[in-house]
């Protein structure tokens, strides 16, 4: 459930955060103040440089989806024809393709650069819009015939606003949102919001039929490009992959917000190699993980970096030794108390026969509940260890010696 929630609230704050930005944008439309219509004159070199500096931004990061994206955003511009042509089959052609290629590209994976993958890329793409070109004209009547029979569920839901977009326009407007919608909700990533973005923001120019919110779009979208890629990277570089908490390279630079008063405590999970003997590495990795998220919720403002292997770092600031020893002491009680339950297939008795491998009942899987303990060895700040890799040090030392002492444990340095 908390997952559940948690997810919940990730999305809203990676798409409803900038959708309601954008919102507001599109309302300071309807203010006719002589700045804001000097800024809107302005806007299409805007367009072109924000476009240009998150396809830098993206290539320089190797994220090529979003490469790709930009220069789809730059299809929705002027200089890729009369954005407000009287050429409805133009537009149309436009407006779908687009949307397909954004849930070609929301579906796909990030290749590179490679001379091969680009080119597959872009002929893939090139398909995109031979399809859009040649298969609309000929959908174009079959969706009209279909959308205007009485009784048509889509044609009541948009009655209000068919005059502004064709039927064949808003079908497959419904479909690649939806879609991408689902994708988006299975990986909600910056990059799949970037996406996402792209296809619900053009929905709302092709909606809107204005020049003026088709250029905040794009600059907003390609502006949002590149602030997901820059924060995928910052992720990337701070977050530990497979735990989800800060990584070492985040302690290291949080050490430098420090002052002179702190505690350091490492921790490490007792007889983690036999576990991962017995139980295989793969039910580890869940385990590392698990520990990590009990880690994390140390209270007493204390903050918890994985530093490698099975080797975690909690840092209280403004706290000596004593003070974070109650918060140290819950935390460990926590895990060793913490059920873990394993599903494991029982082995067959015997080995199955060959007429009975394929048809052979599958045996149930167990439920087995396992637990795991961690050793922490705690350190602070003195005159006689001012430096950071000193505490660290002092730290371990403790740590060894709550191993020594029997394991699931907190030992204080004596310094
Ligand atoms: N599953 C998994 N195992 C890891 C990971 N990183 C390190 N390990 C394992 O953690 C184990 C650490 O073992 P040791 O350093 O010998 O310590 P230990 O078995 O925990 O014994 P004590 O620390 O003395 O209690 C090794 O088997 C590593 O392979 C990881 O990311 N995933």
């Amino acid at each position: 459930m908390s997952k559940i929630i948690s997810k919940i609230k990730h999305f809203c704050w990676l798409f409803l955060t900038p959708l309601a930005l954008f919102i507001g944008l599109v309302f300071t439309l309807q203010i006719h103040h002589p700045a804001l219509d000097i800024i809107f004159l302005n806007l299409n070199w805007l367009i072109y440089l924000c476009i240009a500096l998150s396809s830098v931004i993206a290539l320089f990061f190797g994220q090529s989806r979003l490469v790709y994206a930009c220069f789809i955003l730059l299809y929705l511009t002027p200089v890729a024809g009369p954005f407000l042509g009287p050429d409805v089959g133009y537009l149309t052609i436009k407006y779908i393709f687009i949307q397909l290629a954004f849930t070609h590209l929301i579906f796909s994976r990030d290749k590179g650069f490679s001379p091969l993958n680009t080119v597959i890329s872009l002929v893939f793409l090139g398909v995109i819009w031979l399809i859009s070109f040649f298969a609309v004209p000929q959908l174009n009547p079959i969706v009209d015939a279909w959308y205007s029979a009485p009784g048509n569920l889509l044609l009541e839901l948009s009655r209000s606003f068919d005059y502004v977009i064709g039927p064949l326009e808003f079908v497959i407007l419904c479909f690649t949102l939806t879609l991408c919608l689902l994708r988006f909700i299975w990986l909600t990533t910056n990059t799949h919001n970037a996406l996402f973005s792209c296809i619900v923001i053009t929905g709302f120019i092709q909606f809107s039929n204005n020049t003026q919110i088709m250029q905040l779009g794009v600059v907003f979208l390609s502006l949002l490009i590149g602030y997901s890629v820059i924060r995928d990277s910052f992720t990337m570089a701070f977050k530990d992959e497979l735990t989800g908490i800060p990584s070492r390279r985040a302690m290291m630079q949080y050490v430098q917000t420090l002052g002179r008063k702190y505690s350091v405590v490492m921790s490490d999970i007792d007889h983690f190699k036999k576990f991962n003997d017995t139980y295989g590495h793969d039910v580890g990795d869940e385990v590392l993980k698990l520990v990590a998220s009990k880690l994390n919720k140390v209270t007493g403002g204390g903050k918890t970096f994985r530093f490698g292997g099975e080797e975690f770092v909690i840092i209280f600031p403004r706290k000596n030794a004593n003070e974070v020893l109650p918060f140290v002491e819950v935390v460990r009680q926590v895990i060793a108390d913490y059920d873990i339950a394993l599903r494991t297939k029982p082995r067959p008795a015997k080995a199955p026969k060959a007429s009975n491998k394929k048809g052979g009942l599958k045996q149930p899987a167990k439920e087995k509940i396992v637990k795991v303990t961690s050793s922490f060895g705690v350190a602070q700040r003195t005159k006689g260890s001012p430096e950071f890799t000193q505490v660290m040090k002092q730290a371990d030392l403790a740590l060894y010696a709550a191993k020594k002492a029997g394991r699931n444990c907190v030992k204080v340095a004596k310094q």
